[in-house]
């Protein structure tokens, strides 16, 4: 297996790609950055600052005058602050997951958080999970993964996580939003949600984290 590589890890709303990349990092000492936190925390701004988000030039000008920082706690639980603020628990709301579809489609809003991805990942070692990493944001990661599941099993999952939260949400509701976030995010224009090239696709509907997991380091061993 590589020293420092890079991992990359892609998926739809609910695939488990921040469970098991944060995992993954763990086992392998790496730092594990995540992306859909950064769009995310972006979004929270754009809704508070009641930023027209069909104004792509407004939500752009956000973007360039937003700091987002992730910072990693013990282990690789990680704190997301936006302008200094610590967003962590802020960015997980449902009115944040329902928008930030919008914010990402957004190209000067890609390109900024593109830029900042590629800078996080320069010295190797990192984990990385979102849409667009295996296919666009690190083209040249040196392994790719691709989590999928049954819409049913993610909606499951996202429900069971919003309620363990405290937040009760329609299962058939909370199903119709992910299908249109995943819609949004596989349409766009700009590095879509694809399967990377080369990425070995996982379907997690049936896996415990764990298994995803081992079934991840058992290709990175194999593969160098
Ligand atoms: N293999 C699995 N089996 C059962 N539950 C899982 C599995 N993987 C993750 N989960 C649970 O599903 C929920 C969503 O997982 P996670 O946040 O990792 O998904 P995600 O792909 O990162 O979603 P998003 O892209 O929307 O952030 C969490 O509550 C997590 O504990
Ligand atoms: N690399 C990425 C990561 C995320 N997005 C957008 O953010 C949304 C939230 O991501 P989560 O992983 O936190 O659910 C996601 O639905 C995408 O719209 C992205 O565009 N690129």
């Amino acid at each position: 297996m590589k020293s420092r590589a890079i991992v990359a890890i892609d998926g739809p709303a609910g695939a488990g790609k921040s469970t098991v990349a944060r995992m993954l990092a763990k086992r392998l000492g790496y730092l594990y950055i995540d992306t859909g936190a950064m769009y995310r925390a972006l979004t929270l701004k754009a809704l508070e600052r009641k930023i027209d988000l069909e104004d792509e030039g407004a939500v752009t000008g956000l973007a360039e005058e937003t700091e987002i920082l992730l910072v990693p706690q013990d282990g690789t639980e990680i704190r997301v602050y936006c302008d200094g603020r610590d967003v962590t628990s802020a960015i997980r709301e449902p009115e944040v997951s329902r928008q930030v579809s919008r914010v990402a489609k957004v190209p000067g809003v890609r390109a900024r958080m593109v830029e900042l991805q590629r800078r996080m990942a320069e010295r190797g070692g990192i984990v990385m999970d979102g849409r667009d990493i295996g296919s666009y944001v690190l083209p040249g990661a040196d392994y790719k993964f691709f989590l999928t599941a049954s819409l049913e099993e993610r909606t499951r999952r996202r429900w069971q996580e919003l309620r363990d939260r405290g937040i009760h949400t329609d299962f058939e509701q909370l199903k119709k939003e992910m299908a249109a976030r995943d819609a949004m995010d596989s349409r766009r224009p700009v590095a879509p949600l694809i399967k990377a090239p080369g990425a070995l696709e996982i379907d997690t509907s049936n896996l415990e984290p764990e298994e995803v997991v081992e079934i991840i380091l058992k290709h990175m061993e194999e593969g160098r």
